[in-house]
């Protein structure tokens, strides 16, 4: 398997479909894929069971009827469902049809009332799917559904959507998705993860990128293994540069410290805090290392080399004017939360983020991403790469959006979703703790893509963490993702592990 993994849409999955070189006595990719989906079965299928095969009447019902075929000669029983018009099957699917008929195998037209199987096997759609379920296989998918049988998804959970992750109507929840060639947009992200359960990726023996470039990789441990900061052993604070965070206004002065605690414990040499509340304390009694001053005075301060604007900075008028400062300031930007909703509400602002010349960070959830381009919440909830990306190259920035399976969408149009986090991230706090660890990564000198792809994996990856040992996901603070995140980083950095 080739690293970094490519994520295609379905177009980009039919090019390469077109362009493979199948060879005389190489098997078809229908065949390679519904060998391997048996494969997976078997293991899944643990009791004595039949298994339930629904076949829908596009390839994706191929790839089913050739698992079906494997699984009937390794001695199970199998049931196969299916409606598909035999004289409009598609070529491969037809071959596989006529093959399992010739092993004895039949289908029925209807899902049976009540039996007791063991596994159901979910070939109805794949990457074809455009539109609502029709009947009866919205029923069948409810029917099964509500079943308390493991499913394994052929591809895509039928009735997701491979590009989006958005379900059309009723959709598949698989606890296992066996998917082909290449991981699919819709599977990492929005409902993708709900409905795909374990996901097993397949390439069929196909190095997808040497049939059709991608644009889009997974985000994974592997890859920022790869864009860790450097930590020689001569070392001293100047080296790790310094974080001013602009934000902090009244009764919202907790989300400026978090981000500077998370900046000082993700490595940033020194970290400055410029609040905006005329009665914030002078010292954070916590964590005394932070220097807080009035926001005011944040760019008085020495040596700083990057800037964080957003974490609790409201949006008063006080607000639009420090986040004019920041923005003409000539040192790499993360920008997060309110300044991002000032910004959304001024074409102004608007105007002078693209015009920047030090590069520039933007962590939008998806209300925040809805206001920057003018969508609604619900366009931005299924259209996840497109709008990150769209913002990515309106604001010439890196942008991470995000939610579940976080978009980082680059200003020249590629774009990375993550496979790390857990639903404990969704609690307060948690943004400007992203926001603080990416301003400690630009400190240390990462680019602001490698900054962006480790700061987005690392701040999941802490949740996840903190998940494994019973912290979470219900009640996990933003204040425990930072110790984690700690954790991991000395981990990956130094190889040191508890
Ligand atoms: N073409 C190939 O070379 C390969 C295809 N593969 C499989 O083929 C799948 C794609 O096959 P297809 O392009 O045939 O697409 P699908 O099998 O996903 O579905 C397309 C069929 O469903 C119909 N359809 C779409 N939405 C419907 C709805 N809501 N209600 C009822 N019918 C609906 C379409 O009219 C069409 O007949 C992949 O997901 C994968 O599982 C794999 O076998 C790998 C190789
Ligand atoms: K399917």
């Amino acid at each position: 398997m080739s690293h970094p993994l490519p994520i295609y849409p379905a177009a980009g999955i039919r090019e390469i479909e077109r362009a493979v070189p199948i060879g005389p006595d190489s098997p078809s990719l229908m065949e390679r894929a519904g060998l391997a989906c048996a494969e997976l079965a078997r293991t899944l299928a643990t009791d004595p069971r039949p298994i339930l095969v629904l076949a829908g009447p596009g390839n994706n019902g191929g790839d089913a009827l050739v698992a079906a075929r494997w699984l009937k000669q390794w001695f199970y029983r199998v049931e196969v469902v299916s409606r598909a018009d035999e004289a409009r099957l598609p070529p491969d699917a037809a071959t596989a049809l006529a093959a399992w008929r010739a092993v004895g195998g039949s289908c029925q037209p209807d899902l049976p009332e009540k039996r007791d199987w063991g596994l159901v096997i979910d070939g109805l759609f794949g990457i074809g799917l455009t539109r609502p379920l029709d009947a009866p296989y919205a029923d069948w998918v409810q029917r099964v559904n509500a079943l308390a049988v493991p499913i394994l998804a052929l591809d895509v959970p039928s009735g997701l959507d491979a590009d989006t992750g958005c379900s059309h109507g009723v959709a598949i929840r698989a606890q296992h998705t066996v998917t082909f060639l290449a991981l699919k947009p819709g599977l990492l992200t929005a409902n993708g993860p709900d409905h795909c359960g374990q996901l097993h990726l397949r390439t069929l023996d196909v190095l997808a990128p040497m049939y059709h470039p991608a644009s889009g990789w997974l985000l994974d441990e592997h890859l920022v293994r790869g864009l860790l900061p450097p930590r020689p052993l001569n070392s001293h604070k100047g080296l790790f540069g310094s974080v001013g965070i602009l934000g902090g206004a009244a009764g919202m002065t907790g989300a400026a410290l978090l981000a500077g605690r998370a900046a000082l414990h993700v490595g940033a040499g020194r970290v400055y805090l410029g609040l905006l509340d005329d009665d914030a304390p002078a010292v954070d009694p916590l964590q005394p290392e932070l220097m807080l001053r009035p926001a005011g005075h944040l760019l008085d301060a020495p040596h700083l080399n990057v800037l964080v604007a957003g974490p609790g900075l409201g949006r008063s008028a006080a607000a639009v004017g420090y986040l004019q400062h920041v923005l003409a300031a000539d040192a790499p930007l993360v920008l997060d939360a309110d300044a991002l909703n000032l910004i959304a509400a001024s074409d102004a602002l608007k105007a002078r983020i693209a015009q920047r010349k030090a590069p520039t960070l933007m962590t939008p959830h998806p209300a925040e991403a809805a206001r920057l381009v003018g969508a609604s919440i619900g366009d931005v909830l299924c259209q996840r790469v497109e709008i990150a990306s769209l913002i990515a190259v309106r604001f010439n920035a890196f942008v991470a959006l995000k939610g579940v399976g976080t978009v980082c969408a680059m200003p020249n149009a590629t774009w990375f979703i993550n496979a790390s986090g857990n639903p404990g991230l969704a609690s307060p706090g948690t943004g400007d703790v992203l926001a603080g660890i990416l301003g400690a990564l630009l400190a240390q000198g990462l680019s602001p893509r490698d900054a962006l792809l480790l700061g987005v994996y690392l701040h999941g990856a802490a949740a996840d963490r903190l998940r494994e040992r019973g912290i979470g996901p219900v009640g996990m603070t933003a204040s425990e993702v930072i110790g984690a995140a700690r954790d991991l980083l000395n981990e990956w950095v130094y190889g040191l592990s508890r």
